[in-house]
Parts: structure tokens; C-alpha cells; sequence
């Protein structure tokens, strides 16, 4: 059996790095870690003795220049102390099999790079944005989703239906045409959408927190083993996180998403 080793990349704003290395430890991850940027550059930790690399939420450069912007430049130009590219062994993780999630801001880190969608395997080529919210305000609550089972995401499998909280200002897809959106659909790219309560993906506010097309929460490659989504699964992690526990309502906690991860790494 093969291991799940994580590494949670912190550094420059992130702020969920903690509780998204308990919600991996939780779901079964053999070895867990956080790191600064800081600590790759110098070596200290190395993306390749990783399998499972996860960008966590937060505010990047305080969302300076728009979410994730100066952190996608920063991560395409920096080097690690012998000269390679700190991009080049993220690609390299990608190639050989290993796994990519970005959370909220994660993903506006990776749709900036280039990482997601990634339509046509065009990796590095921005198909995408997220921009502001319809409601030019930052929202902060829960909400319902649905996992498209048809997406090649391994994440979302056997998850069909979610209820996750959600907390950002930039979280509208924003597409240079309809044919890009057409190709996702056409592709199983969409990984994740918003959806009334009865589970019906919606475009109508507030169950779509940010008017997002076609209700878009979260998006895969090609591969589907890299996936970024708004909501913050880390932050579903018990049963008592839920809004309604006390009510005796529970569903899935987001730590599924997780667990997904780290068995189809241990071939489970
Ligand atoms: N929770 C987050 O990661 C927030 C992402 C980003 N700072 C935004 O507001 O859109």
C-alpha cells in the first residue's frame, strides 16, 4: 500500500494552514506537514518527498492586486536554493501521480496559475478567474452543493451532495467566453456546484453566494486529481461544526473530501 503524505503550504497570508492539516491527519493521511514557502526555498522541506500537496485558505498578499494574483507570480518565478523551480516540482508531483486540492483562496492561487481547469490539458495557460461576489460584499455562511459524479475529480467521488461553509469577497468565475464554459461542461470539469435546498444547482443569491455561471463552487483538471473549491471542507470536520447539530442535523463533514484524497493514494 502506498502512503499519503500531505503538505499544506503556508506563508504570505494563508490562515486555515492549521485546520486544514488536522482535517488530512484526520482523514487518514500517513504524514502531515505544514511548511513555509520560505522552507522550500531553502530546502528545508521538499515538495518531492510529497504525494499530496494542498494549498489552504486565506488572504494571499491581502488579496492585493485581486485574490492569489501576487501569489501566482511569486510561485511561478521562485527557485529553491539549487536553482530549480518551485513550479517544476509542483508539475513533477502532478506527472507522478500525486494529488493538488486549493481551498478558497488555494484556488484562486490555482486558477491563477494556470492550474485549473486546465481545459484541453492546457496546464499553465489562465482559462479562468474569480472575481468579485455579485453582492460586492464578502459572504460568510453555509451552503449547499453538488458534486457532478460524472467529474473525473477523485475528490468528490460518492459525494453527490454537500453542505459546507463558504467565507470570500472573490468567488465568481469569470470566463473569457462561453465556449471555455462549454468546453468545461463538455469535459466534467465542474467538479462542484451551488444548489438549492432540494439540491437543484441555482444561480439565484444567496444559495449561489457570488453568481458564480452555472453555479460553479469548484473545478478539476483533466486528471482529476487537482481540485480547488470556494467552501472550506477543513472547516466541516465534526459532526458539532454543523450549524444544526444541536437540532440533531448533521450530513457529511468536509474531511470526505479528504478521505477521498488520501485512499485513492493508499489504493483503497
Ligand atoms: N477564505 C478565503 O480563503 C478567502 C479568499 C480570499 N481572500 C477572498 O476573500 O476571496
Amino acid at each position: 500500500m502506498q502512503e499519503a503524505h500531505v503538505l499544506v503550504l503556508t506563508g504570505y497570508g494563508t490562515n486555515c494552514e492549521r485546520e486544514t492539516a488536522y482535517a488530512a491527519r484526520i482523514a487518514g493521511a500517513d504524514r502531515v506537514e505544514i511548511a513555509h514557502l520560505a522552507d522550500l526555498v531553502a530546502e528545508r522541506v521538499c515538495i518531492a518527498d510529497f504525494n499530496f500537496l494542498v494549498f489552504p485558505g486565506g488572504f494571499l498578499d491581502g488579496d492585493n492586486l485581486g485574490a492569489a494574483q501576487a501569489a501566482a507570480l511569486r510561485l511561478k518565478h521562485t527557485q529553491t536554493r539549487s536553482g530549480r523551480l518551485l513550479l517544476d516540482d509542483i508539475l513533477d508531483l502532478h506527472q507522478r501521480g500525486g494529488l493538488i486540492l486549493g481551498i478558497c483562496n488555494g484556488f484562486q492561487l490555482l486558477v491563477k496559475l494556470g492550474l485549473l481547469p486546465a481545459a484541453g490539458g492546457r496546464y499553465l495557460e489562465r482559462q479562468v478567474s474569480l472575481g468579485h461576489n455579485d453582492s460586492a460584499r464578502f459572504e460568510d455562511r453555509w451552503v449547499h452543493l453538488a458534486c457532478p459524479q460524472q467529474s473525473p475529480c477523485v475528490f468528490t467521488r460518492d459525494l453527490p451532495r454537500l453542505f459546507l461553509p463558504i467565507r470570500h469577497g472573490e468567488g465568481k468565475i469569470v470566463v473569457r467566453d462561453e465556449a471555455l464554459l462549454q468546453e468545461l461542461v463538455e469535459n466534467n470539469l465542474i467538479a462542484m456546484r451551488y444548489t438549492d435546498e432540494t439540491g437543484e444547482p441555482t444561480q439565484s443569491y444567496p444559495a449561489n453566494p457570488n453568481g458564480s455561471p452555472l453555479a460553479i463552487a469548484g473545478l478539476t483538471d483533466p486528471s482529476g486529481r487537482i481540485f480547488g473549491l470556494m467552501p472550506h471542507p477543513e472547516a466541516y470536520n465534526d459532526a458539532t461544526n454543523h450549524p444544526a447539530w444541536t437540532r440533531g442535523e448533521t450530513g457529511t463533514p468536509g474531511t470526505a473530501l479528504f478521505t477521498n484524497g488520501v485512499r485513492f493514494l493508499q489504493g483503497q
